[in-house]
């Protein structure tokens, strides 16, 4: 057998399956890539909402990316919950001495309006994570906080591409159309400009970590050497399907549906 492309994720979890590290793990599988995953804090939380938060030591996360590292590096890096500039400091020389693709989903807020970022945080993430990225996928809101202006309009929308690109340095940038009105339309900025995917909107509350499995799938085709454009392309199909099929767990805001994409695109990994 061939060996296989490897992701890594470095995130929070989610005991419910639906977000964070869990989420990325289940998206890496479904995209035929073998996943890893590093944890930075323990979130007690379901559909309902997030109970309780337990930031793991820094030196806990430096040892888990050691451990990693030391072993077999992997093709591509996403990083989701990232608590504290502490946090970030101790991954980004990983990132940097890894030379590999790194998407940023740069999580702050849960859906259900709990905070998953500290302020300083939201605040140091564009001076020490930022800069690394090769993809950034933010929503609007996490667009406007990091740019520190109001996205409403399509014109405002390529304005934040463009200061992802040439205020902060990210190499690309998707702005996650979820949080408008009508069709989720998202935008891609590269060096090789603007270009959009289209799905329609469905009706449905079941979007629990929908940011999480559409950047982890981002990971996934970057580490099988696709392009951006490539993987944003297949993410986006993935993540559209997942949402069309969501498996209704849990009492609230449930998750979407993992296997949706490989199952009815018929992909068969060696
Ligand atoms: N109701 C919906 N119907 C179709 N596509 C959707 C819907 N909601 C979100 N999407 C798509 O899901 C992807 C994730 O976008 P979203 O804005 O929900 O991310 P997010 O808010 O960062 O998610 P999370 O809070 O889980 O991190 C995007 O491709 C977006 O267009
Ligand atoms: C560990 C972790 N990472 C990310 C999210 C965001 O997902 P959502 O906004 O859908 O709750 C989450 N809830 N938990």
């Amino acid at each position: 057998m061939k060996k296989p492309n490897i992701a890594l994720t470095i995130a929070g979890t989610d005991p419910t399956g639906g977000a964070g590290i869990m989420a990325d793990l289940k998206s890496f599988q479904a995209s035929g890539v073998y996943g890893m995953a590093v944890a930075t804090s323990i979130v007690s939380q379901n559909t309902l909402g997030v109970q309780d938060v337990y930031h793991l030591p820094v030196e806990v996360i430096e040892s888990q990316l050691k451990s990693v590292f030391d072993d077999e590096a992997p093709h591509a890096i996403k990083t989701g919950m990232i608590a504290s500039e502490d946090m970030m400091n101790v991954i980004k020389p990983f990132i940097e001495q890894s030379g590999k693709p790194y998407v940023i989903d740069p999580v702050m807020v849960a859906k259900s309006g709990d905070s998953l970022m500290d302020d300083k945080g939201k605040r140091k993430l564009q001076e020490i994570l930022l800069p690394k990225a090769t993809v950034v996928t933010p929503n609007i809101p996490e667009a406007e906080d990091i740019t520190g202006f109001k996205i409403q309009t399509e014109e405002e929308i390529k304005k934040a591409g463009d200061f992802f690109l040439n205020e902060i340095g990210s190499k690309g940038v998707v702005i996650k159309g979820g949080h408008l009105e009508g069709d989720a339309i998202d935008y891609l900025f590269t060096n090789n400009g603007m270009r959009t995917w289209t799905s329609e909107r469905f009706s449905t509350k079941h979007t629990h970590g929908t940011g999480c499995t559409f950047s982890a799938v981002i990971t996934a085709e970057l580490a099988k050497g696709h392009a951006i454009e490539e993987a944003v392309e297949v993410a986006k199909r993935f993540i559209t399907l997942a949402i069309k099929h969501t498996p209704e767990i849990g009492k609230g805001r449930g998750p979407v549906n993992h296997f949706a994409y490989q199952k009815i695109e018929g992909l068969d990994y060696e």
